[in-house]
């Protein structure tokens, strides 16, 4: 397997504040790397890296061969966290517009453009304004702007954040598709379903150290299983159940708890709803649940990826 992209030890400090800590990964050619975190861990910093819109305080980036993504730029897509197009423009010819920035002759965007909102199902919308279009469809035009000159990587900061749920599947098909067509694609998001779905590999980032790196189902091993119970049921009492390893009371309703039961390793759901029934405890509802990648999350880092770990800069740093 070939790299696309290597970080090797790379740090970013505003001033005094370190917010990219010693992160090394790598990113496989042709494949779909989830770059996950809460807002405020450090992704549009490590982004903005990877592409040469600012220096690493040190450590080394490669990307397509290139030890600076500048030298590289027409061979990478990116669709930046703000966004906006101009508004009295065609999606046509911003689109064409966009690709002409990385080397594409007007023409031969506007042909691709055409093609392109005719396959997302935007071919109505070609003629329209910008300013007429919904978000939904203006960040699908976004995105086509950022792909047309048909990059080997593409890089999404946040691209499924502020859209339904309708327009965030047409989004992952295009992601698929875009693998699908040999590009590389590393996105970053805090929603962790998204990454669930598409992704490859991840890495997950947590006060700007990387907490892990490798595929769902590894991140997903690293979790415990557990069993969901909903009953007058006696937290200490849960917590004796046999394979039991903790206990965390999700909510309280005049004494009807719903208790979150963790499973140790080789501890067996049913071992520890036998014993439940048999100990007379009042099980109304049971649920036993695989981990979900959030939830590793959570245990990997302590944290949870929808809390804002932004650190508000001062003014000093602010200003450099
Ligand atoms: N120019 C800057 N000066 C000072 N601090 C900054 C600067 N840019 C980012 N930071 C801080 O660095 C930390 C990481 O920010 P970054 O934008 O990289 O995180 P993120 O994971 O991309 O989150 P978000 O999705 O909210 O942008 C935050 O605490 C942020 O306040």
């Amino acid at each position: 397997m070939t790299a696309a992209l290597t970080l090797d030890g790379v740090n970013k400090r505003y001033g005094h504040f370190h917010a990219v800590r010693d992160l090394s990964f790598q990113v496989e050619k042709g494949s779909i790397c989830g770059f996950l975190g809460p807002n405020g861990a450090g992704k549009t910093s490590t982004i903005r890296m990877i592409l040469g819109l600012q220096p690493a305080t040190s450590g080394r980036i490669e990307i397509l061969g290139a030890d600076d993504g500048r030298r590289v730029r027409n061979r990478i897509g990116f669709l930046p966290e703000e966004r906006g197009l101009y508004k009295k423009m065609t999606p046509v010819d911003a689109i064409a517009f966009f690709g002409s920035l990385k080397g594409l002759p007007m023409g031969e965007g506007r042909k691709r453009a055409r093609q392109m909102l005719e396959e997302q199902g935007l071919g109505a919308s070609s003629r329209k304004k910008m300013k007429e279009l919904s978000k939904g469809m203006a960040q699908k035009v976004q995105l086509i702007s950022s792909v047309v000159h048909r990059p080997e990587f593409v890089i999404l900061d946040e691209p499924f954040s502020g859209l339904d749920p309708v327009n965030q599947q047409g989004l992952e098909q295009m992601i698929r598709g875009l693998a699908a067509d040999g590009a590389t694609v590393l996105f970053s998001t805090h929603v962790m379903q998204h990454a669930e779905r598409l992704c490859d590999k991840v890495v997950l980032l947590a006060r700007g150290q990387k907490a892990f790196e490798g595929t769902v189902a590894e991140a997903r091993a690293t979790s415990r299983r557990f069993l969901e119970l909903e009953g007058a049921i006696d937290p200490a009492a849960c917590a004796a159940l046999p394979g039991v390893t903790g206990v965390e009371l999700v909510s309280d309703r005049d004494g009807v708890r719903v208790l979150k039961a963790a499973l140790g390793q080789g501890g067996r759901g049913q071992d520890a709803l036998k014993a439940a029934f048999l100990g007379g405890l009042d099980v109304r509802r049971f649920e036993l649940r695989e981990p979900s990648l959030h939830d590793a999350f959570i245990d990997l880092t302590g944290d949870n990826p929808d809390q804002d770990q932004s650190v508000k800069p001062t003014g000093v740093e602010a200003a450099r």
